[in-house]
């Protein structure tokens, strides 16, 4: 018999082939007159299938996939009421029935957040660095070099990667590998590179950020499936596959400073949430009434919050929050490995709701940026500074 819920589910199942299709032709520049092409039929029954799907047969889901090139993947996880669990008794985080802009108003103190002093610095800065454009090609491309391997190191050794510095430069530049480190440490560093890049070539297209793009990220990054500890919340250590590329089966969460279990956004809810949240960047993007540091700060820890992967949304988080910068014209932020403790005490307050400390420690790491880019335009040398030559393992 169909229940209410059954009907509620079978419009979700709709609803997620639409929105791969969707994907689909958007990021391969398709047309709906190709992939009926491709699939044999009249383009009035593809748009039909993208805008008002009926109860779709699976042969035809199977004919699709065929046609995109891509194999469907479909998996049962338990039914949860709400998008967040409270184990603490604590109040409702959110509501999934609000729009995203509609949360994120309710949540977020804008008023305290606009007059931060470091969005008026980033800004300033920002308008002394293009004012002296264009400079040095040489300059800015081995700048950005070494801003990028920076940034592997750190954020990979935040996860607990045990490359050193020098060891990260070594095999990025020569493909050197280092003596005794495990090799899943090494493929991380290139798996960073490989997303990252992937990312670069994004920033300077028009297209706006994508559920398939956060999950291609994740693909690149993590290239096969692994097996990884983990330890329930009642406390039993369990091994479970990292499937790349796909969305958590299981709920996530993490243990903070105070000792409080935060859990993430439940993983039926993880694909509507993201989708909201992207449509919302959008949204702040185009209009563009927030500042940049604001909305890619927010971007960062509400990716965050819903931690969509089994494994790997730190980086990812991180590579979605610079493209946020790079796509509005600022430089690459850098949580360095040193400062773990404290960026981690400020998504916890952002978790409350509090993103003053998240905005102020995510400011100040663009301004070490802007510096870096302010001496490269003015020709400086920046051997000496950490942009050059961190310490070799500060950890
Ligand atoms: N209180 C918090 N709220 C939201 N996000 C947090 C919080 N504490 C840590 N994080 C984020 O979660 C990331 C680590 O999450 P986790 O231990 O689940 O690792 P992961 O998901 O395996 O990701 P990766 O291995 O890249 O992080 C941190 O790098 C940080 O970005």
């Amino acid at each position: 018999m169909r229940t209410a819920s059954s009907s509620a589910l079978t419009e979700h199942l709709h609803h997620l082939v639409t929105e791969e299709i969707r994907d689909f032709l958007q990021r391969e520049g398709i047309t709906q007159t190709e992939l009926a092409r491709r699939l044999g039929i009249s383009k009035g029954r593809v748009s039909k299938l993208i805008n008002a799907p009926t109860d779709t047969k699976l042969s035809t889901i199977a004919h699709l996939a065929d046609a995109m090139g891509k194999e469907p993947m479909l998996v049962f996880v338990d039914q949860r009421r709400e998008a967040y669990r409270y184990p603490d008794g604590g109040g409702r985080v959110d509501e999934p029935e609000k729009s995203y802009g509609d949360r994120l108003r309710q949540k977020v103190n804008w008023a305290d957040l606009r007059d931060l002093p470091v969005l008026e610095q980033a800004t300033a800065m920002k308008a002394d660095i293009d004012s002296r454009r264009p400079f040095s090609r040489n300059m800015e491309e081995h700048v950005l070099q070494q801003t990028l391997n920076i940034w592997n190191y750190n954020s990979n050794a935040i996860e607990g990667n045990t490359l050193t510095y020098g060891e990260t430069l070594t095999l990025l530049l020569y493909g050197i590998t280092a003596k005794g480190k495990p090799l899943k440490d090494h493929l991380d560093i290139i798996g960073h590179r490989d997303a990252v890049n992937v990312m670069l070539d994004m920033v300077k297209g028009e297209r706006p950020l994508r559920q398939t793009d956060v999950r291609q990220f994740h693909q690149i990054m993590l290239k096969e499936n692994y097996p990884q500890r983990a330890i329930t919340p009642d406390g039993w250590e369990v091994y479970r596959t990292i499937h790349v590329g796909i969305y958590k089966r299981e709920p996530n969460h993490v243990r903070t400073s105070t000792g409080k279990m935060h859990y993430f956004a439940e993983p039926n809810a993880v694909a509507g949430l993201l989708r909201d949240l992207f449509d919302w960047y959008e949204e702040v993007e185009r209009e563009d009434t927030l500042h940049p540091l604001l909305r890619a700060a927010i971007l960062h820890h509400e990716f965050l919050a819903i931690h969509p992967f089994d494994d790997g949304n730190g980086r990812i988080g991180r590579i979605v929050m610079n493209f946020a910068l790079l796509r509005a014209g600022y430089p690459v932020a850098i949580i360095p490995v040193t400062n773990r403790l404290m960026y981690y005490r400020a998504l916890a307050s952002a978790d409350e709701g509090d993103y003053l400390t998240l905005v102020e420690f995510i400011g100040a790491r663009l301004l070490e940026a802007l510096d870096v880019q302010l001496a490269t335009a003015r020709g400086e040398d920046i051997g000496g500074s950490k942009w050059d030559t961190p310490d070799d393992d500060p950890r």
